[in-house]
C-alpha cells in the first residue's frame, strides 16, 4: 500500500458547482496516521559483542518496511528483538496497546508474560519455514487459533480455509509440507502467522532459501496483504523488492540505523556515504 496515499487530501476543495458536476467527492479519512509498533533504544550483545546499539524504529498502521543492510549488522537481531524471541539488554518495545520497557537485568517470568502479550500482536515468517512435518497445511494453519482461541472449530477451520485461499493454498489444505514447494511451504506459514490476526507481520529473509520463481509468489503474496492495508516488516537482501515494494527502507550497519527514506529517496539521493556505498555494491 502506498502510506503517502493515506494521507493525501483533495489539493483544492471543489465549489459546490464543481462537486455538483464532478459527484460526491471521497474525501476519506482527514489523517489516518496510526504508529502500530514503536522500538526505542534497543541495545543488545552476545558476550561482550554489541550487535544494537540503541536501535528506534517507528512504523505505521499499512507501512511495509524493508531493513537492509551488510551481513553481519544486526538486521535478524533487530527483528527478533522486536517480539522477544531475542531478548534485548535494553530498550522499549511497544505493539499496539501493549508495550515492555526492558532494563538491564534478570529476565522475569513477569517479564516473560508481558512478552507473551506482545507476541500476539506479532506474525514471525522465518526463512526456513517452520511448519509442522506431521501436520496438514489446514492443520499447521489451524493450530495456534485452536489453542488459544475460544471459539468452535468449524468457525475456524473456515477462517483458515479463507486464509489458504488468500495465499494460492486452497488445493493444498490437506497436504504435508513435505510435498509442497519451498514457496508454497512459505505461503503456508504467512497464512499460519496471519491466523491469529496479528497488527503486524515480521519477516526475516522469506525468500532466500528460494528459487527466483517461487520467491516471486511469495513476494506477490506480500505486495497483496500490503495493498489490504496489513502492516509488514521485512529483513531482506533482495533489494529489487525492497525498492519496488516498500513503503521506506531501513539501512542498517554495524548495530545502528543509518537512513531510513522512501525507496527513491534511498536509491537516488542517500545521504549517508555507508548507504551510498551499500547500495552501489549492491547493485
Ligand atoms: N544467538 C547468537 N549468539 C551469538 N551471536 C549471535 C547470535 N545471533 C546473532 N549473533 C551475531 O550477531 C551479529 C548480527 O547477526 P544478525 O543475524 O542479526 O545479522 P544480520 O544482519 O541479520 O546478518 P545476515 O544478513 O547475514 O543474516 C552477527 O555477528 C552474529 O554472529
Amino acid at each position: 500500500m502506498s502510506f503517502v496515499g493515506c494521507l493525501r487530501l483533495p489539493e483544492t476543495h471543489p465549489s459546490y458547482d464543481d462537486r455538483e458536476i464532478a459527484g460526491p467527492v471521497e474525501t476519506g479519512p482527514a489523517f489516518c496516521v496510526e504508529t502500530v509498533l514503536r522500538a526505542e533504544s534497543i541495545c543488545k550483545s552476545f558476550d561482550s559483542h554489541k550487535v544494537l546499539r540503541n536501535v528506534s524504529l517507528t512504523v505505521e498502521r499499512g507501512e511495509l518496511v524493508s531493513i537492509i543492510g551488510p551481513s553481519g549488522c544486526g538486521k535478524s537481531t533487530f527483528l527478533r528483538c522486536l517480539n522477544f524471541l531475542e531478548i534485548p539488554d535494553s530498550g522499549t518495545v511497544t505493539i499496539a496497546d501493549d508495550s515492555i520497557r526492558r532494563n538491564e537485568g534478570p529476565w522475569r517470568s513477569s517479564d516473560e508474560a508481558q512478552a507473551h502479550q506482545l507476541r500476539a500482536h506479532v506474525g514471525m515468517v522465518f526463512q526456513s519455514f517452520n511448519l509442522f512435518p506431521h501436520r496438514t497445511v489446514l492443520d499447521n494453519v489451524m493450530l495456534a487459533p485452536r489453542v488459544v482461541k475460544h471459539v468452535a472449530p468449524s468457525v475456524i477451520e473456515s477462517e483458515a480455509r479463507e486464509l489458504l485461499a488468500k495465499v494460492g493454498l486452497e488445493a493444498a489444505a490437506l497436504r504435508y509440507p513435505a510435498t509442497l514447494s519451498g514457496g508454497q511451504q512459505q505461503r503456508a506459514a504467512i497464512a499460519r502467522a496471519l491466523a491469529m490476526r496479528p497488527d503486524v507481520m515480521l519477516y526475516d529473509e522469506p525468500t532466500s532459501a528460494l528459487d527466483p520463481r517461487v520467491a516471486e509468489e511469495v513476494l506477490e503474496v506480500m505486495r497483496a496483504l500490503d495493498r489490504e492495508g496489513m502492516t509488514q516488516i521485512v529483513v531482506t537482501h533482495d533489494m529489487r523488492f525492497a525498492r519496488a515494494a516498500s513503503d521506506r527502507i531501513v539501512f542498517m550497519e554495524s548495530g545502528e540505523i543509518i537512513e531510513i527514506a522512501d525507496p527513491d529517496e534511498m536509491y537516488l539521493n542517500p545521504k549517508d556515504s555507508r548507504t551510498r556505498e551499500f547500495l552501489g555494491a549492491s547493485l
